[in-house]
């Protein structure tokens, strides 16, 4: 990577979701040196983990710090008081990485003037390596830049090249707010026991179990989901008994049409 001391790879926002990502990168022995964190409300696990690591952070970007890398954890709603105190950190060349959910180009633009912008749609598998991070990149990227961002992001899971600024809303109600959906499914699967007579923890210990073992097995067979789901379906057994009512016209698609739709429109209206 080309992060230094000099010219510092700044995050701003060390939330969920760029706490996320920078504990993705430190596993992964990203220089310490060359971070800088920016956040006037860390919560005391992250001081610690800053701590621990050696990062130097701050609330607001010091005066005098001309960024190699920006990367833009905020949420969406206080963006518009967030960027104008990072223009003075923004050089020509400083390549500016958003991952807020909705915030448009034209934004970043408008407080940064024609820099090198990716928007990104990361989620917080990223956390232990297994993200998927969607990019679209403004032309201004140079392939160089394309290339570290690359590198960067595919050492916290996958990356996919978006051509169309319009389907990060889609990717963001798909694979940025989805491993919510899947932890629903675990709460689910955990309260349908506990309710159907399992004592509370044992049901948990089960779903997640189940959640955690099925998600594992997808990412390591080379079969589709619905080859996984085939296999584990007996003709007219206990699967298939459960899988006619997930799977009724009135089951889990619609239900999960009407949600990734309501993920993509609040998207589209945090756009403003
Ligand atoms: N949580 C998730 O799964 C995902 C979140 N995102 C995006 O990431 C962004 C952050 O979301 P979360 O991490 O969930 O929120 P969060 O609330 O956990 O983190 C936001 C962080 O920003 C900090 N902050 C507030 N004002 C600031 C300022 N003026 N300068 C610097 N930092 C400031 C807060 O102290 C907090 O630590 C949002 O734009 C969201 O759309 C994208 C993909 C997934
Ligand atoms: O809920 C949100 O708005 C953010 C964006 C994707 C996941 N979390």
């Amino acid at each position: 990577m080309r992060f230094s001391r000099e010219r510092p790879f700044v995050i701003v926002g060390a939330g969920k979701m760029g706490g996320a990502m920078l504990a993705g990168w430190l596993s992964r022995g990203i220089d310490a040196a060359s971070l800088l964190v920016v956040d006037p409300n860390p919560s005391d696990d992250l001081k610690a983990f800053l701590a621990q690591h050696g990062i130097v952070h701050a609330p607001v970007v010091p005066a005098g710090t001309r960024a190699a890398l920006v990367l833009i954890a905020v949420k969406p709603q206080i963006m518009g008081s967030v960027l104008p105190g990072l223009a003075p950190a923004v050089a020509p060349d400083t390549l500016v990485l958003s991952v807020a959910a909705g915030t448009p180009v034209r934004a970043f633009e408008a407080a940064f003037g024609p820099v090198p912008i990716i928007r990104a749609m990361p989620n917080t598998p990223a956390m232990v390596g297994r993200g998927v991070t969607a990019l679209f990149p403004t032309p201004a990227v140079s392939d160089p830049d394309r290339a570290m961002v690359a590198e960067l992001l595919s050492a916290v899971g996958s990356v996919e090249w978006l051509t169309s600024e319009d389907q990060i809303d889609l990717v963001t109600a798909v694979s940025g707010s989805g491993p919510a959906y899947v932890f629903l499914m675990a709460e689910c699967l955990a309260e349908a026991g506990r309710k159907a007579g399992l004592p509370a923890d044992l049901a948990a210990r089960l779903a997640e179990a189940t959640v955690s073992g099925a998600g594992e097995l997808l990412f390591r067979s080379d079969d589709t989901p619905a080859v996984l789901r085939q296999n584990v379906t007996s003709p007219n057994g206990t699967t298939a008994a459960a899988l006619s009512v997930l799977m009724a016209p009135d089951g889990l698609q619609p239900l999960m049409d009407a949600a990734v739709s309501a993920a993509a429109q609040r998207a589209r209206e945090l756009a403003g």
